[in-house]
């Protein structure tokens, strides 16, 4: 990767992507304690955005915004705005249940249920009601597991355990079991942290061919797999958005020092 080379470039012309999610001054609290202060983000439609930033500046609190996450955390408050297309997903009358449909997530650790390979990708339409009959089922799991690059190793044992699978399958089936549901979203918390580094490049190279039908936001704590696998990149430093913009840019033209000593290793 380039080192950083100047301060003073002329920011990168604005995008003309459209916009899947709009982060509006968004601050999360936990308890008295304040974790992301204003940010104001916007996640452009089928493209790859990594959040970037040292340990502990808010990047999985922002991730975990996005589809409500920070709900299953008692003291968690978020306030600002957060609109998925032109819905307030933060608005009462949200069902939570079918956001994260339309927004889903992988884990940092694969987590499949201990259940069959076949169950752990069809628990989630069976439950949203999205096949009605056994054959309509069987197309959705066969269609999940070959778009998460995974069917070819798994078609001659479905009904085997999830849980018996390597790492790196593992979380292919996690990624199946979050495509299967159909979302329009899918939030990556660092899903190759715990992936040696074959099981990682088949994760980044299926996460280019996902950003076809899905948009796509990744934590990651690696500044190379960010300037691998994503198109935007945003730059998290104690809590507030210090700079976003075009992977590229953002890596060898940042505008902002702090952006340029992280990417420098100079800070994290
Ligand atoms: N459940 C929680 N309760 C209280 N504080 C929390 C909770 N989760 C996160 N925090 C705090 O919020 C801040 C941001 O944490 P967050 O996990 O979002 O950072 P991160 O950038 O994803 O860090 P890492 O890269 O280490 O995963 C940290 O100070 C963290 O201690």
């Amino acid at each position: 990767m380039s080192e950083a080379m100047t301060l003073d470039t002329a920011p990168a012309p604005a995008s003309t992507v459209p916009v899947k999610i709009r982060g509006k001054d968004v601050s999360v609290f936990y308890g008295e304690k304040q974790a992301l202060f204003d940010v104001n983000l916007d996640i452009e439609r089928n493209r790859v955005t990594s959040l970037i930033g040292p340990s502990g500046c808010g990047k999985s609190t922002f991730l975990r915004c996005l589809n409500r996450m920070n709900d299953t955390i008692d003291s968690c408050r978020v306030t600002g705005e957060i609109l998925l297309d032109s819905d307030d997903i933060y608005d009462r009358n949200i069902d939570v249940v079918e956001l994260r449909a339309r927004v889903g997530m992988v884990f940092q650790k694969p987590n499949p249920f201990p259940k069959s390979i076949y169950e752990n990708v069809a628990y989630g339409p069976r439950i949203h009601g999205l096949a009605r009959t056994k054959a309509e089922m069987d197309e959705v799991v066969v269609s999940s597991l070959r778009r998460a690059g995974l069917f070819e190793e798994v078609k001659d044992r479905l009904d085997s355990p999830g849980t018996g699978l390597s790492g790196g399958q593992q979380q292919r089936l996690c990624i199946a079991r979050a495509i299967a549901t159909k979302p329009e979203v899918l939030l990556m918390d660092e899903p190759c942290s715990a992936l040696d580094p074959i099981a990682t490049a088949i994760i980044e190279e299926l996460i280019d061919e996902l950003r076809e039908n899905f948009t796509i936001v990744i934590v990651t704590h690696s500044m190379q797999q960010a300037a691998r696998v994503s198109q935007k990149t945003a730059f998290f430093h104690l809590g507030k958005l210090i700079e976003e913009g075009v992977t590229e840019e953002i890596f060898t033209n940042p505008v902002n020092k702090k952006t340029q000593d992280y990417i420098t290793g100079r800070i994290g």
